[in-house]
């Protein structure tokens, strides 16, 4: 059985970020640091950007959500986001993974095991890939980028997050968001985010900002997803190609109205899992 979720929820969560505006640590990859840095803006809340060991716990342990994102990952970095991670669990500070590569080579694979092994993880958000390679019931990644997952994509979310005990947060064009139990599908987004290198890392950033502000982290992180995904489809509407598209998307979230969420949001929650 399947019905709508109403929008207004979105809506509810995005006008706390902005009015809280709460400080979203990340330690993340030097290809899209920038982006994450200013869509976590645009949706109304505070980044920082802090990865050396000497410091990481310490902002952590003052924010409002921990980004951890390992696309271009060293040994020492992920040591450094234990370090955080940990503290932030310490804290009651919300962690977001992104599993960014994630059965692409086993130092990545083996990273995020890593992590979810010693950090409890809040939210776990991954391309198909990524999820249905750390669920095991399989997965395909070429890079960065998903190809394809085995069987059914709900199953494979539903699998990992019973399996790493997190909310898991699967993009595509339809997004599949999961405690394990409950399950959001979220149909907003635009094929043009595919074509930009980055928007799942900003996924992982507006994700964190919705987590900091609201504790059920299905919810915060099925409208994350919503609200991105509506300020994707507003700027494709608009967009010449992929570098326009990035500067519209960006303007999208910074500009979207509150009943614009509210009406725009496209979230079924599907029952009996
Ligand atoms: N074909 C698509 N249609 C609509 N939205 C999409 C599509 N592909 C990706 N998105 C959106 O783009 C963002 C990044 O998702 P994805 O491309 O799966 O991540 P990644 O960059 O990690 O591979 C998500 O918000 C997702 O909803
Ligand atoms: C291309 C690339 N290589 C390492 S990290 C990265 C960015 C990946 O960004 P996204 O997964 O959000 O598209
Ligand atoms: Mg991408």
């Amino acid at each position: 059985m399947e019905h709508i979720m109403d929008g207004r929820i979105c809506a509810e969560i995005l006008e706390q970020v902005r009015s809280r505006r709460p400080l979203v640590h990340h330690i993340t990859n030097t290809v899209t640091i920038n982006d994450c840095a200013n869509i976590t803006l645009c949706a109304g809340a505070a980044p920082v950007m802090a990865e050396a060991p000497e410091e990481s716990a310490e902002m952590a342990a003052v924010a409002g959500a921990l980004v951890l994102n390992i696309g271009t990952l060293s040994t020492a970095q992920v040591a450094s986001m234990i370090l955080a991670g940990r503290r932030a669990n310490e804290c009651g500070v919300p962690v977001v993974l992104d599993p960014v590569g994630a059965g692409a080579t086993r130092m990545r694979t083996d990273a995020v095991l890593r992590i979810l092994q010693e950090v409890q993880v809040a939210v776990l958000k991954g391309n198909a890939g990524e999820i249905g390679v750390l669920a095991g019931t399989g997965g395909t990644v070429r890079g960065v980028d998903s190809c394809g997952i085995v069987g059914d994509a709900v199953d494979a979310a539903v699998a990992c997050a019973l399996a790493t005990g997190t909310v898991v947060s699967m993009t595509g064009a339809t997004d599949v968001v999961t405690d394990g139990r409950r399950v959001l599908l979220v149909e907003n987004g635009n094929p043009m985010m595919d074509r930009l290198s980055g928007t799942g890392c900003m996924a992982a950033s507006v994700t964190g900002a919705f987590a900091a502000v609201e504790g059920d982290r299905l919810l915060s992180s099925a409208s994350a997803l919503a609200a991105f995904g509506l300020a994707g489809e507003r700027a494709a509407a608009q967009a010449r190609g992929p570098y326009s598209f990035r500067t519209a998307l960006f303007d999208e979230l910074s500009a979207m109205k509150l009943a614009d969420l509210a009406a725009g949001a496209r979230v079924r929650a599907r029952h009996g899992v």
